[in-house]
């Protein structure tokens, strides 16, 4: 009989650090010798977390768009081609940040189908700290939609286990175990953990929680981020959450920039901008050089300095929050 290939959905609000864990997962997999294809999707323009994926791994892109919503048609397409062209051994999917996994499951499910893929398991990574302060207002939308990440779940990264203290971690554990029993939580610090453990992790549990988790959703107070529209692909009425209050604006600098100034007044953006990455060019004259940056809740962060993009993506960046003044923003750079 032809065996399945297992599909591993990464889930978890934007910066929690899916992409850290995606990349770790291909490497434990290439070094074991296993084939993994990855799909990732970006709100915005462009993907710039594929560029630290390394080239060996097969990758689409779904830009432009959420694949629980706007491009959630494309999905099981992507699938589809990847299965067909490489034979892969696992396929991984990194959704949005703002992506309800729910909604995936029917772009996966088409995908199964017409093909032997299945839905193995849906990995959701915690911020630690920002699902601390969050918990304090339990009104936020942000909150409610990092809820159903986790009810869908069916292994819970409680990750960035450095930014809080052992009574707030306890604290998390507890809320995660209240609000989805059947997932196992490992505790980690830039993901770091045993990758067996997701290896492991098999179909049918994945299928008890998805159904169990989605009784649990459609009678909660998840209504607050709902509404009920027909479903674009396949035309069935269901519950849809809606996240048009995201925003990403892309800037394209037209000239180096001076990365003292940068770091200076990329804290003084709005506060409705919580996630931004980009590759930012500085020059001392003589030469250029390229930085990957990434910020999330007011942290920055520059990752291999010397890094070469792969393809010629020039000083842009991305910005990500709720309802933002992109007018603010453009101010703002307009000083680096
Ligand atoms: N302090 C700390 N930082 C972390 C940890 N894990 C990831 N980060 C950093 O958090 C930032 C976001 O990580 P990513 O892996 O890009 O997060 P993501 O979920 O893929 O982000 P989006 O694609 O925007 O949704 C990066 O700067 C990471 O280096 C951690 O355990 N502790």
């Amino acid at each position: 009989m032809l065996q399945s290939v297992p599909i591993h959905l990464f889930s978890g609000f934007l910066g929690s650090g899916k992409t850290t864990l995606l990349k770790k997962t291909l490497d434990y997999y290439t070094e074991s010798g296993k084939k993994p294809v990855v799909i990732m999707n970006e709100i915005g323009e462009i993907n710039l977390d594929g560029m630290i994926i390394g080239e060996e791994v097969p990758m689409t892109e779904m830009l432009s768009g959420c694949i629980c919503c706007t491009i959630r048609g494309d999905l099981s397409m992507a699938i589809k081609s990847l299965y067909t062209e490489h034979q892969p051994d696992a396929i991984f999917i990194e959704s949005t940040g703002i992506a309800n996994p729910m909604e995936i499951i029917e772009g996966v499910t088409d995908a199964s189908l017409i093909m032997p893929v299945e839905l193995q398991s849906i990995v959701t990574v915690v911020d630690a700290p920002h699902l601390f302060e969050l918990s304090r207002n339990s009104r936020s939308k942000t909150l409610a939609l990092m809820k159903e990440q986790i009810r869908c779940a069916s292994l819970v990264i409680l990750n960035k286990a450095d930014k809080v203290s052992a009574e707030e971690l306890d604290e998390l554990d507890q809320l995660l175990r209240e609000w989805n029993p059947f997932a196992g939580i490992e505790v980690t610090v830039y993901c770091h953990m045993d990758m067996q453990i997701l290896a492991s992790l098999n179909g049918m549990a994945a299928q008890e929680t998805l159904r169990l988790g989605n009784m649990a959703t459609c009678s909660s107070e998840h209504g607050q981020t709902c509404d009920h529209r027909q479903s674009d692909t396949g035309g069935k009425a269901h519950n849809h959450h809606t996240h048009d209050h995201v925003m990403a604006y892309t800037h394209y600098f037209n000239r180096p920039i001076d990365l003292d100034k940068f770091e200076e007044v990329i804290r003084t953006l709005p506060q409705q901008v919580y996630r931004a990455k980009g590759i930012v060019q500085t020059t001392d004259g003589e030469s250029t050089k390229h930085h990957l940056f990434q910020y999330a809740y007011r942290e920055l962060e520059f990752m291999n300095l010397s890094i070469k993009p792969k393809v010629a993506v020039q000083n842009v960046a991305v910005f990500i929050g709720e309802n933002f003044s992109k007018d603010d923003v453009i101010q703002v750079l307009q000083e680096v």
